[in-house]
């Protein structure tokens, strides 16, 4: 999209402003430009004569003139303000309406920072150029124009002289115009690049602090800010260098006029007063000649904001709307996947020929370890993305033929991030469904087990929510967003971990309510803990991208496959229901395969030795490098595990959940640790120091000899 054609375009949807604006700007160059002609006639008909008559006579058209001039400018900026606000105010709808239009991979493409500078400094520098730089740029081509037609007038050998001149007027900025440019763009990736590190470093405080990395962040502000620096000379000397060039080639122009003019003058060629007047008209001309070069570097400013801008704008929807969709109705048969293969990126498959069919009215749940699809296959349900092969199918109709109005009215998803606005808690579950009674609130509220917390609060249902949620409990959060999904009482309610910020009770309360909800809705519930999805009508499991086994629960324990070996691993563990105290039992402990073979008793007292431990959302259990001394198992939760890398920093490599176990190697001898394990969501975790393991051990010593033989076997 050029910038010159949109302009244009954006310009005649305003005919009788812009109408008005080129008027009055005809009328005032047309007057600037004349105004120097009164010297010849004032010279040579005026004041050598000494002809009052003549005087007076020029005196009167010239302040005639000079009134209508004013009136006629001032008419036009009224115009000109105007059209520049309608054009900057649709540029702005059209962006923000098309970035609403966009779907996930588009912000995964974008980061904040980037759409927050198109909209704020590359917005502001198109606004300077139409409000400013664009008209100024009209007023002074054309006063350059009538400029030169009245000094052909006047002189026209001395205009082709000086004309020939003033080609060095725009050779210079020509030749600089490339670097001004590639020095601008570059200065405003910078900022750019500068904008999501302060972006990080604001949402990531909380990590930062817990692993006391504000250096680590400081240094790389730092390198950027230095980058700014030097982007920025580089940016001001160019644009300074194409500024001056021009003053620079008028002066010696100026000598060249005088020389010449003289000589015209002492050849009889040429007034005195036709002189002064080529003089002054030319260096008003000259000026504007000038002026024009000096609006070269914000052309080209928001010449490339409108680029960076027109990318956005041209960036067609990743999901797009058919052309005459179908409207769905309330799931009435169900939902069914055929062969799906989808994948991030072309090079990568995250899901691999998925069919499955869900029937309307069921609970469906998608189990399997961390990382082996179910979010991804749950957001292809929620037409966040299309399948690169096979279809998503509602009834019959595939997801991409249908409208998204009609698949948003039937369908509601509560996310892992649920996202809170900056309003009051009423507004923000009011969000999808602005008409809802008071009472349909509540007990929406209610389902969702978060009314009685609401109704404690002093302001209730209008307590106001801060810094995006942030001022709410992560299980606060999840359960306002499941009641904001429930009001709007969808035929298919899709769940993403919904269950993982609560303690036990709470959990079992919300796992109780939502089952209510079989029957009349269609729920599909993505999980790792399969405590939650017993009650499901069918479980899918998955690894690696695709179904490993499917069925309800019973049966799937007795197959005895992966669903078997997630369920033994997670369970032997009893928590309190406020989720403080974990403690396991021998039967769990002989799992391990460090502990196999050891008799029960004996293992009995070592389940004894466990501390219980808890950990909110971001803290570190082990950080790489300190001193191991512990052993834990996961009761309940979610850990990520990270290594510091040379090239890219901190690096996650694994994701442990309910019943995995880490840093055994610990309860033998003290090694530095070798990554970091931190909590995703709040967890729990039982721990053993080695102490207490060692001091054990001194009584059996076959259970420290059976814990070495197998550790030195997994070496
Ligand atoms: N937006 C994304 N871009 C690229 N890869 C992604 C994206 N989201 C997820 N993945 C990758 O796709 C794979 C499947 O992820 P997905 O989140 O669906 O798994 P999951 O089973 O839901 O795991 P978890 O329980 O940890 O959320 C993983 O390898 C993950 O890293």
């Amino acid at each position: 999209m050029s910038f010159v054609r949109t302009m244009l375009r954006q310009l005649l949807r305003h005919r009788p402003l812009l109408l008005l604006f080129a008027i009055g700007l005809l009328l005032e160059v047309a007057y600037a430009v004349a105004a120097p002609l009164s010297l010849k006639y004032l010279v040579d008909e005026a004041f050598t004569p000494k002809n009052a008559e003549a005087f007076y006579l020029i005196l009167a058209v010239l302040l005639g003139g000079g009134l209508l001039s004013i009136a006629a400018g001032t008419s036009g900026d009224y115009a000109l303000s105007k059209l520049s606000g309608r054009i900057i105010e649709q540029l702005r709808t059209d962006l923000y309406v098309h970035v609403q239009k966009q779907s996930l991979p588009f912000f995964q493409r974008y980061r904040v920072g980037d759409l927050v500078s198109r909209f704020s400094s590359d917005m502001a520098s198109i606004e300077r150029v139409v409000s400013f730089a664009f008209p100024f740029f009209l007023k002074e081509t054309l006063s350059v124009l009538l400029g030169l037609i009245m000094l052909f007038m006047l002189e026209w050998k001395l205009t082709l002289v000086m004309l020939a001149g003033s080609v060095l007027l725009f050779a210079g900025p020509k030749l600089l115009q490339s670097r001004a440019e590639s020095a601008n763009l570059s200065y405003k990736e910078a900022q750019e690049r500068f904008s999501n590190l302060i972006d990080e470093t604001v949402k990531g405080h909380k990590t930062v602090k817990a692993y006391h990395r504000q250096s680590l962040l400081l240094e790389r502000a730092r390198r950027q800010i230095q980058t700014l620096l030097s982007l920025g000379l580089r940016m001001h000397w160019t644009n300074s260098l194409l500024e001056r060039l021009p003053l620079t080639v008028l002066l010696v122009l100026n000598g060249v006029m005088i020389g010449f003019g003289g000589y015209l003058i002492f050849q009889d060629s040429l007034t005195i007063g036709g002189f002064m007047a080529f003089f002054t008209l030319f260096m008003a001309t000259g000026q504007a000649a000038s002026n024009l070069t000096m609006f070269i570097p914000s052309l080209i400013d928001s010449g490339i904001s409108f680029r960076r801008i027109g990318e956005v704008l041209s960036h067609s929807p990743d999901v797009p709307e058919a052309d005459s969709p179908a409207e769905l109705t309330p799931l009435a048969d169900g939902i069914r996947l055929r062969d799906v293969t989808f994948g991030y990126t072309e090079d990568s498959d995250q899901l691999r020929e998925i069919s499955l069919d869900i029937p309307a009215g069921s609970y469906a749940a998608f189990v399997g370890p961390s990382g082996s699809g179910k979010s991804t296959a749950l957001q292809l349900l929620a037409r966040f993305y299309d399948p690169r092969e096979g279809a998503v199918t509602f009834d019959g109709l595939d997801l991409r033929e249908v409208s998204e109005a009609s698949l948003r009215m039937h369908s509601a998803i509560v996310t892992q991030d649920s996202f809170l606005f900056n309003t009051t808690i009423r507004d923000n579950l009011l969000f999808g469904s602005v008409d809802a009674e008071e009472s349909d609130m509540i007990e929406a509220a209610r389902l969702a087990m978060i009314h009685d917390s609401i109704a404690g609060w002093p302001e209730g249902y209008d307590t106001p929510v801060h810094n995006e949620g942030a001022s709410l409990s992560g299980g606060q959060r999840q359960r306002i967003s499941i009641a904001r999904a429930l009001l709007k009482r969808p035929s298919l309610l899709l769940l993403d971990e919904v269950t993982s910020a609560l303690d036990p009770a709470t959990e079992a309360d919300l796992n109780r309510s939502l089952l209510q909800l079989r029957g009349n809705r269609t729920l599909v519930s993505v999980t790792h803990r399969l405590a939650s999805v017993v009650h499901a009508d069918r479980i899918f499991v998955f690894r690696d991208g695709r179904i490993a086994e499917s069925g309800p629960h019973e049966e799937l324990l007795r197959q005895g496959g992966l669903y078997r070996e997630m369920w033994d691993k997670q369970h032997g563990f009893a928590l309190s229901q406020d989720g403080l105290h974990a403690s396991v039992d021998e039967g769990r402990l002989a799992q391990l395969p460090f502990f196999g073979g050891i008799e029960p008793e004996r293992l009995h007292d070592v389940a004894g030795l466990f501390a219980t431990e808890t950990f909110k959302e971001g803290d570190a259990a082990v950080k790489e490098g300190d001193p191991g001394d512990k052993f834990y198992i996961i009761v309940r939760g979610k850990f990520e595990i990270t290594k510091q890398t040379p090239e890219q920093g901190e690096l996650r490599v694994a994701v442990l959940q309910d019943g995995d176990h880490f840093g055994e190697i610990a309860l033998l001898k003290d090694i530095p640790r070798t990554a970091t394990v931190r909590a995703l969501v709040p967890s729990v975790i039982i721990s053993m120091r080695r102490e207490a393991f060692l001091a054990l051990t001194t009584q059996y010593p076959s259970i420290l000899e059976a814990v070495e033989h197998t550790l030195r076997q997994r070496q």
